[in-house]
């Protein structure tokens, strides 16, 4: 075997590396000097300019697998009236599996994926030949955007959802975006709409976040609880919730319950986008700036989709372990994982996947997208990129981890 050299010094981290931070400014820092009020967040709402809405299937459909039209028609309502009044909406609807299974003549919302997937091509027409007809009586024209947690992730797929969801709001369109259920591979499966929903209003620079489901908002502990109180303002979402207790869904067609909202608020919050938490019969009062519901306000902090991705809701599929130099030019903030400050390589995975990135005593580090596959990586151990390109060839002298693709935990 060719000796490719071993890692010679300060290389592992390459510092002067391009970046995508230009597209990350800090946009609304400064938008409140200190914590902004209830009434301030709610104000936000009312006057944003850009909304995205996340509707959920039990407040669209039945439990026994049929639209509910006459449910759906009344939030169509109420989003007709914030559009007609200059508001641009971007509207992220569930509903596709719950919406197909019973005309296919399920009971239950099936089980098997494959199936799911399936009854998921049948609702997802069903819920834009009904959302077609019911903004069309208040001439708004809609158009369906289908998409996978890829086109959140990588840039050249991100960049087209953003210029494509500008585009149709340019031209008065409201995409009506849910995840390609069925086509959808596990792999790249995000699963659930809250995240989606908050990507989205990351990727189109939203003003609010509104997330429409069966109860008014976040309380205490699930409401079927005795004493369950809703709790009207979240100041810090981002932060440890003290004494609250989340559950999972309970209505048999959605997912996540109230895991996956307070997920999507934390994205929204870091990306300075304030969020209001309610039911979807409040959906007009919501957009009004009415206290209903729960409201969460932002914090200060800007990342791109692909980071707050990477962050909240990727499952890691392996491990690389970083030298401790390695380690501290990551905690410093930016810098790559170059190979020659990676001393190992466990799990299999392809280039894109996220990885953790260990310290060489075990502990996470942080999270990323691995620039190759892990089969690729051991040859690659403790060499500079001068090394990689003379023995391997150009295309290796590239960092195991890409800071752009890297995030800390
Ligand atoms: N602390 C909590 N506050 C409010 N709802 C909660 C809480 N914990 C669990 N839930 C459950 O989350 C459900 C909403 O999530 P889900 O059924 O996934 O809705 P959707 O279909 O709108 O996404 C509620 O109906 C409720 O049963
Ligand atoms: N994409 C799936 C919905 C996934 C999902 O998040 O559902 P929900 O929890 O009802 O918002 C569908 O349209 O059936």
């Amino acid at each position: 075997m060719t000796d490719i050299g071993t890692h010679t010094g300060e290389d592992w981290a390459d510092e002067n590396e391009p970046t995508d931070d230009a597209l990350t400014d800090d946009a609304l820092a400064g938008q409140w000097d200190a914590q902004p009020s209830e009434a301030d967040i709610r104000r936000a709402i009312v006057q944003a300019r850009t909304i995205v809405v996340k509707v959920g299937s039990s407040s669209l459909t039945s439990s026994s697998g049929h639209l509910d039209v006459s449910r759906l028609t009344t939030i169509v309502t109420a989003l007709s009236h914030a559009v007609m009044s200059g508001a641009r909406l971007v509207l992220v609807s569930s509903g596709a599996v719950a919406a197909g299974f019973g005309p296919l003549g399920f009971d239950t919302r099936p089980d098997d994926p494959v199936t799911r997937q399936a009854a998921a091509a049948v609702g997802q027409g069903l819920l834009m030949a009904h959302y077609e007809q019911a903004f069309s009586r208040y001439g708004v024209r809609v158009g369906q955007v289908l998409m996978t947690a890829f086109d959140t992730i990588r840039s050249s797929h991100y960049h087209n959802v953003q210029s494509t969801l500008k585009r149709m709001l340019e031209l008065g369109v409201v995409p009506i975006v849910n995840e390609n259920d069925t086509l959808v591979t596990s792999e790249v499966k995000f699963g659930d709409n809250d995240r989606l929903s908050a990507l989205v209003a990351n990727i189109v620079r939203a003003d609010a976040l509104v997330l429409l489901t069966d109860v008014d908002g976040l309380y205490t502990a699930p409401p079927s609880q005795p004493g369950a109180r809703r709790i009207g303002y979240v100041p810090n979402v981002v932060a440890q919730l003290d004494g609250i207790e989340v559950g999972d869904s309970t209505s048999g067609v959605g997912t996540g319950g109230m895991v996956t909202k307070l997920e999507a608020a934390r994205i929204a919050a870091v990306s300075g986008i304030p969020t209001v938490l309610t039911s979807a019969r409040y959906a007009g009062p919501a957009v009004m700036g009415d206290p209903v519901g729960t409201v969460f306000a932002p914090v200060k902090h800007r990342g791109t989709s692909r980071r707050l991705w990477i962050r909240f809701a990727s499952n890691p599929k392996g491990t690389v372990v970083a030298d401790d130099g390695a380690v501290r030019a990551i905690r410093g903030g930016r810098a790559s994982l170059l190979a020659a400050g990676t001393v190992g390589v466990d799990g299999t995975f392809s280039a894109g996947d996220p990885i953790w990135v260990d310290s060489e005593d075990g502990r996470h580090v942080a999270k990323g997208l691995a620039g190759f596959d892990s089969d690729e990586l051991p040859q690659m151990l403790g060499r500079t990129s001068k090394q990689l390109s003379r023995f391997l060839g150009e295309e290796y002298a590239r960092p195991v981890v890409h800071r752009d693709n890297l995030v800390l935990v």
